[in-house]
């Protein structure tokens, strides 16, 4: 078997219900915690232990460039996927911001950009080639251009060691890549798929919307499987971050997901194999508006909902207190027995 259909493993259900037989006993009207409970349920069956405990979080950007920019999808040019590489690595991008506040091990990953980028502390080099083609004219990647991609992915995550692990996105252009993916793989109209990504107006998401139905028809008698959607439309980053899901999945490693463009990933990931979709738990809904839908697609239901719309992590990671709030809710709260309270009727 290929490693990419090699099902990931069951999550233990007799800790999940031993998690819940603890909720019960805690101080407070039963279920009155919601679904941070259910989060600390989850985690429980994850780490296989009623008392799960999070101290280790890493987080990798995958960035790539993307030929359909020259199209002008994008509110902002693609030479700014190199700036941004360096801007995470030397602390001043909004996901360096969060993970320096959570003590989050950060590195990036090139996954193939236009113009190489010279090695940096942090900096992981996995280039595929110097970016996806033009999905608008021709398939942006070939074949083995993608199983390098995804096999890169489960390279980075093969390295970690930690409980929870973050995929972040930046790549130009990438919205229109995730959106292309989604209504492929989900039969939906371009319309129903794309948003604004970095901020076009009016006219340009016309163009853009156009553009991914035009990418669609020009595609269509080749996007008959997962790995040939990805091909044809994906990008480096999107393949690599679907990659390092399966394979996360498959070491037991849960994946918080961030906003659009890793979910559409995600939603790669679970196509090529379904046994994914249990280590998977999403951070945030971002407000590129098709992201309710992809989430409801992979039965996801996000913490947060701040109408973020940056990528790169940023949203998982935001979301990560949360998660820190339940396992420590669940360790934590004294039961009815213990703070000699009186239980329900
Ligand atoms: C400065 C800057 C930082 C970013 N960080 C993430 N993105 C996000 O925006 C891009 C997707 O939007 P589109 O498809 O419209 O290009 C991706 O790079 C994504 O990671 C950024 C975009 C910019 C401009
Ligand atoms: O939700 C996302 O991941 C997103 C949305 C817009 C632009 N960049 C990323």
């Amino acid at each position: 078997m290929h490693w990419l259909t090699e099902p990931s493993p069951t999550p233990s259900e007799p800790h999940r219900v031993a998690a819940q037989h603890r909720q019960a006993t805690l101080t407070k009207p039963i279920g009155a915690l919601g679904y941070l409970e259910q989060i600390a349920e989850q985690f429980a069956a994850w780490q296989a232990t009623d008392r799960p405990e999070l101290h280790s979080v890493c987080a990798r950007i995958f960035a790539a460039d993307h030929g359909v920019t020259r199209r002008g999808v994008s509110a902002y040019p693609a030479e700014v996927t190199t700036q941004m590489i360096a801007n995470f690595l030397s602390g001043g991008a909004a996901a360096s911001v969060l993970c320096r506040q959570r003590e989050v091990d950060l590195e990036v990953v090139n996954m193939g950009t236009f113009t190489p980028v010279a090695d940096m502390p942090g900096l992981q080099q996995r280039s595929v080639d110097a970016g996806t083609r033009d999905f608008s004219t021709v398939p942006a990647m070939t074949e083995q251009q993608a199983h390098r991609a995804l096999n890169a992915g489960a390279a980075v995550v093969d390295q970690l060691n930690c409980q929870l692990f973050i995929a972040g996105d930046m790549g130009i252009g990438n919205t229109s890549s995730a959106s292309a993916l989604m209504a492929a793989l989900l039969g939906l109209d371009a319309s129903e798929t794309t948003g604004r990504g970095t901020g076009i107006d009016d006219e340009r998401l016309a163009a853009k919307t156009g553009l991914i139905n035009a990418s669609l028809s020009l595609h269509s008698a080749h996007l008959n499987s997962p790995m040939h959607n990805l091909q044809c439309l994906g990008g480096f980053e999107i393949a690599g971050i679907a990659g390092a899901y399966i394979r996360a999945a498959q070491r037991r490693i849960p994946s918080l997901v961030d906003g659009f463009i890793s979910s559409a990933a995600a939603l790669v990931a679970c196509r090529i194999n379904p046994t994914v979709q249990r280590w998977l738990l999403a951070g945030h809904c971002s407000a590129e508006g098709a992201h309710q839908q992809l989430l409801d697609t992979l039965e996801l239901r996000p913490l947060l909902a701040l109408d973020m719309r940056l990528g790169e992590g940023s949203g998982a990671l935001t979301a990560l207190p949360l998660i820190e709030s339940a396992l420590a809710l669940h360790n934590n709260m004294a039961s009815f027995a213990e703070a000699g309270v009186t239980e329900e009727n």
